[in-house]
């Protein structure tokens, strides 16, 4: 084949090659481009180290000058704290140079004196020892004559209480104290029924002593001298209810030696026989001393029990409360319970056993351990009592509340014993005197008059029959056997009033003729009690036969008379100040009874 190459096709060929090689140089560039910008990188990369190595380097070094300038700021102050302390060494170093003498001193005078001591005491041992032992035989002699005279005074206490009880037989079984109220400010608020002239509030009561009242006659209105009243006690207006308390306070341990006890306020409404009885809520001060203060007779009665009660053995007596209202001649239970067992004031009936006791029937009793138990129970009830605002006081009680503790003991003491015994054979020779022993039980039991067992615990007036009295008792029970009950009945009666004052109509008249009448029938037992009269008419009232136990016989009575001092109430006042002379007239001729009756036997 024949070579022929034309110029074209050499001048192609050299094209191709000056391209290949172009593209070769051409990518050598791109080559050494990207190698150059590689370089470029690691350069910036080796002056941003570079950088921020010479950063570092200043930063070190300027936290070295710091350093350095710490260090020489902590070597001077320790220069400085070195000297101090150096100072203070060298202040140590010469308080402990006194300290050391001082010491050694110390020593020195503790020997000397221990010396001395034991010089005396060798000097004592050698020159009195006889005395010593003399005195301590004379301190056991001593320790000895201070048993004997305990003793003695436990002999003494209960003669002081046998002759308290007959202090308190002497005295009378029926006492009256008087107490004459403040005038208060509803005395100012001038009735319009009254009648009274403007001096109505005008004091004219005064406690002249500590018996004596006095009815100043010139300023009452009435055509009278002035009139002088003596109780047992009396009270002005300033005696506080602790004052009153304390007169009433001995009848308690005749309570433990076996009587029944009542005490009772009687005034005209708003005379203060709630404020006596109870007591008042404090007006302003309502601490717990003023509240204790102004508790009346009912809770200090408790308190003075329990009180009494615990010094006794253990468990040796227990107490149980009732608390009753009589309300229009009628006999309430404020402690029945509806058939809800709500509280409810249930009627209940007094009956005379065959014996002479007096029972309310179905009667509700509330054992109670404690003087604030017996005051809880009081006041769960009070809100039954029946009250009605009258012209005279806007919270009148319109009806009699009697509270009453029985108080039934395991191991009575000797005298409570005799007490029965006494009150046993009274009960015997009333019986063999008025014949109104039960058939029903002479049938039970014949021998049951010459039984002295039988004799203790049929015992009619006083000791008090128990809740559950059994007319017939067994014969076995023995004066130790059968439980020994008295009782303590705490009275606050209604207020007497006269219809006029009171200005009340309607069932509210009716009422305050309700509580008239019993306090009439009241003053008729008191009277015929004075007079000793055969019949005593204790059936007139629902309030007087309910008493019977309590006024008269050997039960110890204390009359409350609460009086209003000023003009505007001086017909009710003279009317309390009576009743309450007539009560006494009772108790002045009981020590003479006696007295004949010893003359007799
Ligand atoms: N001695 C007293 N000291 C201070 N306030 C008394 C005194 N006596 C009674 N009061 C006050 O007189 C007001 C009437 O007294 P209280 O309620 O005791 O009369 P009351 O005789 O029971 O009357 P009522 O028979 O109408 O129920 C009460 O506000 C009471 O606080």
């Amino acid at each position: 084949m024949p070579l022929f190459i034309n110029r074209d096709q050499i001048f192609a060929h050299q094209v191709h090659l000056l391209e290949h090689k172009l593209r070769s140089k051409e990518e050598r560039i791109l080559e050494l481009e990207t190698e150059n910008a590689i370089l470029h990188l690691r350069l910036a990369e080796c002056l941003g180290k570079l950088r921020r190595e010479r950063e570092e380097e200043i930063k070190a070094l300027n936290h070295h000058q710091h350093q350095r300038d710490a260090q020489n700021i902590t070597r001077s102050a320790l220069t400085k704290l070195l000297s101090e302390v150096q100072a203070v060494k060298q202040d140590l170093s010469e308080v402990f140079a006194v300290y050391v003498s001082f010491a050694t001193e110390l020593e020195e005078q503790s020997k000397q004196l221990m010396g001395k001591v034991e010089q005396v005491s060798s000097s004592l041992n050698s020159h009195c020892g006889n005395e010593i032992q003399n005195l301590q035989a004379h301190v056991a002699g001593l320790e000895r004559s201070l048993e004997e005279e305990k003793e003695k005074c436990r002999a003494e206490r209960q003669r002081r209480k046998e002759l308290h009880n007959t202090l308190v037989e002497l005295r009378g079984n029926i006492r009256v104290h008087c107490r004459v109220r403040p005038v208060l400010p509803f005395d100012h608020i001038r009735s319009s029924t009254s009648g009274s002239g403007p001096a109505s509030s005008e004091e004219v009561v005064y406690a002249i002593s500590d018996d004596t009242v006095m009815v100043n006659g010139l300023k009452t209105g009435m055509p009278m001298q002035d009139k002088m009243f003596e109780f047992e006690r009396v009270h002005g207006p300033a005696d506080s209810q602790d004052a009153v308390f304390e007169e009433v306070k001995p009848l308690l341990t005749s309570l433990l030696d076996g009587y029944n006890v009542c005490i009772m306020a009687y005034g005209q409404t708003g005379s203060g026989k709630t404020h006596t009885m109870m007591g008042s809520q404090p007006l302003h001060d309502h601490s717990r001393t003023q509240q204790e203060a102004q508790k009346g007779i009912i809770p200090k009665a408790a308190a003075e029990l329990f009180r009494l009660i615990s010094e006794k053995p253990a468990e040796s007596h227990t107490v149980e409360v009732s608390v009753m209202e009589v309300y229009n001649n009628e006999v309430f239970d404020l402690l029945a319970r509806d058939e809800q067992g709500n509280a409810a004031g249930q009627r209940r009936d007094v009956i005379t056993t065959s014996s002479g006791a007096i029972q309310v029937t179905s009667l509700t009793y509330v054992p109670v351990c404690s003087a604030s138990e017996v005051m809880q129970v009081i006041s769960s009830v009070l809100k039954l009592r029946a009250r009605c605002p009258t012209l005279v006081h806007t919270d009148s009680s319109r009806s009699h509340l009697i509270v009453t503790l029985t108080i039934s003991s395991k191991s009575p003491n000797a005298l409570a014993l005799a007490r029965r015994l006494q009150s046993a054979k009274k009960d015997m020779q009333r019986s063999n005197q008025k014949e109104w022993w039960s058939p029903r039980c002479r049938r039970a039991n014949p021998a049951a008059r010459h039984s002295s067992d039988e004799l203790f615990a049929s015992s009619a007036s006083s000791p008090c029959p128990s809740p559950s009295y059994s007319p017939c008792p067994s014969p076995r029970n023995s004066i130790t056997q059968a439980p020994f009950k008295t009782k303590l009945q705490l009275v606050d009666l209604a207020g007497s009033e006269c219809v006029g004052m009171s200005g009340v109509s309607g069932a509210a008249l009716w009422e305050l003729s309700c509580i008239n009448r019993s306090l009439s029938a009241l003053s008729d037992v008191l009277g015929a009690l004075a007079e000793q009269r055969p019949h005593v008419p204790y059936r007139n009232s629902k309030l007087t036969h309910l008493l019977q136990d309590s006024i008269g016989g050997d039960a110890k009575l204390l009359v409350m008379l609460c009086v209003s001092p000023t003009q505007r109430f001086i017909t009710e006042s003279l009317q309390s100040l009576g009743l309450g002379t007539r009560a006494r007239q009772v108790q002045k001729e009981q020590p003479r009874k006696k007295n004949n009756t010893l003359k007799v036997k």
